[in-house]
């Protein structure tokens, strides 16, 4: 059994989980439940949902749940020595950044959307620890939808721990969360509704190679 990192059924105050070497906080009922899900029903028709392809062991399998990447259009990212370009903000999309920035008192100039159409659809566990994100970045993290737990992997000491993370709240990972943990959504047998969860980044311009 992985420890809760605390029971949240009646909390409403942020909660800054107790793990070493990184800096978490939780903020349940960060959106009203209604908030909650009238946004969720927006960005299900607005975002430019697809399903990637990746190559595992030379074989071509789909990722499990839907993804899109907006934001500005120097936010550029390199996956697999391609430069990704985020499709434009939405309207819904522009007004979480300005809520977002302001209390997170932090700059995001991109957002990463996954769509778990169901129980099957998972996020394996990694770090977000890419160079473009710089060496201690500020994650913002909002789930709309059916609760999934966020599994919490150190890196060194292999110790897990998870937090549920509920429809409307918010989690923040900044300072050395990435450096010292990894995290993801499993999958789970059980019969359960979608959720949405959009992470706010901060994509530094990479530096163009010279034979461009
Ligand atoms: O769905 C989540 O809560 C996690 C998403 C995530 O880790 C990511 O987008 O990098
Ligand atoms: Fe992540």
């Amino acid at each position: 059994m992985q420890p809760d990192l605390f029971d949240n059924s009646s909390a409403v105050q942020p909660q800054i989980l107790p793990l070493p070497d990184a800096d978490v906080t939780y903020y349940p009922g960060w959106l009203s439940a209604d908030e909650a899900s009238r946004i969720k029903q927006q960005l299900e028709g607005e975002l430019e949902w697809h399903q990637d392809t990746i190559k595992i062991y030379g074989k071509l399998v789909k990722i499990p749940r839907l993804q899109a990447w907006h934001g500005d259009p120097d936010a550029q990212y390199s996956y697999s020595g391609l430069s990704m370009t985020p499709a434009p903000w939405t309207n819904t999309l522009r007004d979480l950044r300005r809520q977002l920035t302001a209390h997170c008192q932090a700059s995001f100039n991109s957002v990463l959307a996954n769509w778990y159409r169901n129980g099957q659809d998972s996020m394996g566990m990694h770090a977000d620890d890419e160079p473009e994100l710089g060496s201690e970045p500020v994650i913002a993290s909002l789930t709309l939808g059916h609760a999934r737990p966020f599994v919490f992997m150190h890196k060194r000491s292999k110790r897990k721990s998870k937090v549920m993370l509920e429809h409307g709240s918010l989690l923040v990972m900044k300072g050395t969360t990435q450096q010292c943990y990894q995290h993801g959504i499993a999958k789970t047998a059980r019969k359960i509704d979608d959720r949405i969860n959009l992470t706010y980044r901060y994509i530094y311009a990479s530096e163009q190679p010279n034979n461009a």
